[in-house]
C-alpha cells in the first residue's frame, strides 16, 4: 500500500502515496506538469515533455504508470518491456538481452536507446512517461548524447526491500528474472548503479520522491 494524500487523488486511486519533491516538501507542482498545456509552455514549444519513472524491481513503476497514463493521458513506455520485445522478435541483440536480464545485469546503453529513440520518434505524442530507464549513470549519459534532452521530471517509486522481493515474486507474469537469486542481484544492481542516478536528479531538483506508507510520518497531509 503507498499513503493516500488526498490532493493527489487522481494519481494513486485505488491505493495512497506521498509524494516529496526533494527540494520542496509537499510541494505538489509535479500535477501541473502532467496537465496538457504545461509541458509544451515548459519547453517552449521545443521538444517532448519526458519524465523517467524509477525505483527498485517491484516498486511499482507500472502499476503507476497505469494510472498516469490513465488520468493524464502520458504515453508510457517501459524499457524492459521494449527489451521483451526486442527478444521475442528474435532480433539480433535478443540473445544478449535475454542473457542479461536473466542476471539482472544492464543491457548495453546503445541498445536500450535506440529502442526508445524509435519508440519517440514514430509517435505523435508530446509526452512521455519512460518506465524503468535509465538504470546507470552511463545509461543516462547515453540517452542526452543520443537524444539531445534532459527529462523535465523523475518520480522515485521508494519502496522497502522486503516489500519489493515480495511483490516480484508473486507477480506471476512469467518473466524469467522473478525468481529469487536474480532479485537479489537486480537489488544489488538497482543499489550500485541506479540510487547514483536518483541522487544525480535529485540534486538537479528534478526528483519527486513516493514514498511507501510505512516511510511516511503520521502526518499524510
Ligand atoms: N501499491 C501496491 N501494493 C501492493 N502491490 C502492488 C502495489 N503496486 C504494485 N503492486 C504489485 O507488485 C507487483 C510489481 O508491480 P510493478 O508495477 O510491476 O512494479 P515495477 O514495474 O516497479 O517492477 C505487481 O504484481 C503489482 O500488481
Ligand atoms: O533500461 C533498462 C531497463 C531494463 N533493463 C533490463 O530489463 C530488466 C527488467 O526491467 P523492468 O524495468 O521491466 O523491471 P522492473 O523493475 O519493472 O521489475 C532489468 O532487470 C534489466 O536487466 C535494462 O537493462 N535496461
Ligand atoms: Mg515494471
Amino acid at each position: 500500500m503507498w499513503r493516500r494524500a488526498a490532493s493527489l487523488s487522481p494519481f494513486i486511486s485505488s491505493s495512497g502515496s506521498l509524494i516529496r519533491n526533494h527540494q520542496t516538501a509537499y510541494n505538489f507542482k509535479i500535477w501541473e506538469s502532467f496537465t496538457t498545456e504545461i509541458p509544451t509552455q515548459v519547453k517552449g514549444g521545443k521538444g517532448p515533455f519526458i519524465c523517467f519513472v524509477l525505483g527498485g524491481p517491484g516498486s511499482g513503476k507500472g502499476t503507476q504508470c497505469a494510472k498516469i497514463v490513465k488520468n493524464y493521458g502520458l504515453t508510457h513506455l517501459s524499457a524492459g518491456e521494449l527489451l521483451r520485445r526486442e527478444i521475442a522478435s528474435n532480433s539480433e541483440y535478443g540473445t544478449t538481452i535475454l542473457n542479461t536480464i536473466k542476471e539482472g545485469k544492464i543491457v548495453p546503453s546503445e541498445v536500450t536507446v535506440s529502442l526508445i529513440q524509435k519508440e519517440m520518434e514514430s509517435s505523435d505524442s508530446k509526452k512521455f512517461l519512460i518506465d524503468g530507464f535509465p538504470r546507470s549513470e552511463e545509461n543516462r549519459a547515453a540517452f542526452e548524447r543520443i537524444m539531445g534532452a534532459e527529462p523535465d521530471i523523475v518520480l522515485f517509486f521508494d519502496c522497502p526491500e522486503e516489500e519489493m522481493v515480495n511483490r516480484v515474486l508473486n507477480r506471476n507474469e512469467g518473466r524469467v528474472d522473478d525468481n529469487i537469486d536474480t532479485v537479489r542481484k537486480r537489488l544489488q544492481v538497482f543499489k550500485a548503479l541506479n540510487l547514483p542516478v536518483i541522487n544525480y536528479y535529485a540534486r538537479r531538483g528534478k526528483l519527486y520522491t513516493v514514498l511507501h506508507t510505512d516511510q511516511c510520518s503520521g502526518n499524510s497531509r
